[in-house]
């Protein structure tokens, strides 16, 4: 069965605890907007349209749930607007959640004003039902990105089989609705018997590609391999990679893509050994309103991150097996690793040029840059 980071049903929502996984699979309820704000800033959910499709059905359970019949129409549209722009703040970087609230903020100020017959109960109703169709239009999209990414890759480097894969980041069912965007496409080549093997980095914060992508890879079970982020140049002078597959928090109008720290340095190894270069991403991760990857604000992240690991203690020796061992998951412990007093440069994302990218994938196709260099981004995504 496929992982699932979400549940949701009308009046309900829960999300899998992504700060537990993978030695715990907990879910924990998320009734209302303020619940989703820390869950998201927290990293309990995380992942560009995750964050997205969370922080927009929270906010549908608990309009849902609360008695709005005495509001107004306009009444509930302040307030639906406001907790929207409130949940936009959650973390700066990933445009899909402001996406969707811009889209939820004109279809719900359309619901009000439409009809003079418009009430609270009508527009609560129509964000709640544009909420829910977000759910499951994110998974028909994945699928899309992964046929798409899937047939280019096999085209590119003209095989269909045998093809090697470094995907950085954590971008599968637990960063979306279900089966993932770059993960997806892996996914996908997986599924067309065209993958021999899968490498993932570990990823910066909390090692997310070690934890999530490692977990769901173990889980789907797609051949693949652990990697430290400073391997990539190691691994594509030993191994015939035939493409990077990354995500994306948000595409700019160049193509300039902001993703996971460290997806600008594998693009530049990925560059160097005339490795392919994908980036994954729904339509609802490019924001046309931002010239080049100057315009993206990046996230930084407490220093502790980087300065301190949690996890579950171990108890019995792997010896030259490292890969399973008995984890005590009662018995979790923070272990200090670095010097004291050492300061910390911790940005989740950095921004990677478009000259170093070969392909942006979306659910609608992929799109590569033209003769002039330069990705038609206006074009593709009118
Ligand atoms: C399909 S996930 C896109 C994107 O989201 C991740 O960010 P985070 O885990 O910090 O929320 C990551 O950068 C992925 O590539």
């Amino acid at each position: 069965m496929a992982l699932q980071a979400i549940r949701y049903e009308r009046g309900s929502l829960s999300i899998l605890d992504q700060l537990l996984l993978p030695h715990q699979s907990i879910y924990i309820d998320v009734p209302d907007v303020s619940t989703a704000w820390n869950a998201i800033k927290t990293m309990q959910v995380r992942g560009a349209p995750a964050i997205a499709i969370v922080a927009v059905l929270a906010l549908a359970v608990e309009l849902h749930n609360n008695d709005n019949a005495s509001q107004s129409a306009p009444s509930i549209l302040t307030e639906i607007h406001s907790k929207l722009d409130y949940l936009v703040t959650s973390r700066p970087t990933a445009v899909n959640l402001g996406d969707a609230a811009n889209k939820l903020k004109t279809l719900t100020e359309k619901a009000a004003t439409a009809t003079e017959s418009a009430t609270s109960e009508s527009v609560v109703a129509a964000f709640i039902e544009a909420a829910e169709h977000m759910l499951l239009q994110d998974v028909e999209d994945n699928k899309a990105i992964g046929r798409h990414g899937a047939l280019w890759i096999q085209n590119a480097v003209s095989k269909t089989s045998d093809i090697r894969v470094l995907t950085h980041c954590n971008t599968g069912s637990l960063a979306t609705a279900s089966y993932g965007t770059a993960l997806g496409i892996i996914r996908s080549l997986h599924a067309n018997n065209s993958l021999s093997h899968a490498y993932c980095t570990e990823t910066r914060p909390y090692n997310q590609g070690s934890r999530l992508t490692a977990y769901e890879l173990v889980h789907e079970q797609i051949p693949a391999t652990l990697i430290t982020d400073s391997m990539a140049a190691s691994l594509f002078s030993s191994q015939n990679i035939a493409a990077v597959i990354v995500g994306a928090d948000r595409v700019a109008a160049n193509g300039d893509t902001a993703n996971k720290i460290g997806t600008f340095q594998l693009a530049i190894v990925a560059r160097h050994f005339g490795v392919k270069f994908v980036v994954a991403a729904p339509t609802t991760s490019v924001d046309l309103n931002t010239e080049n990857g100057a315009g993206i604000k990046i996230e930084h992240r407490p220093g502790w991150e980087v300065l301190v690991v949690s996890g579950p203690t171990v108890t019995n020796n792997p010896g030259n097996d490292s890969s399973n061992v008995e984890v005590n998951v009662h018995d979790v412990r923070s272990v200090k690793q670095a010097a004291n007093g050492i300061g910390v440069f911790n940005p989740s994302f950095d921004v990677t040029p478009a000259a170093l990218i070969d392909a942006i994938v979306t659910e609608n196709g992929v799109v590569e840059k033209n003769a002039d260099g330069v990705f038609p981004m206006h074009q593709a995504f009118k």
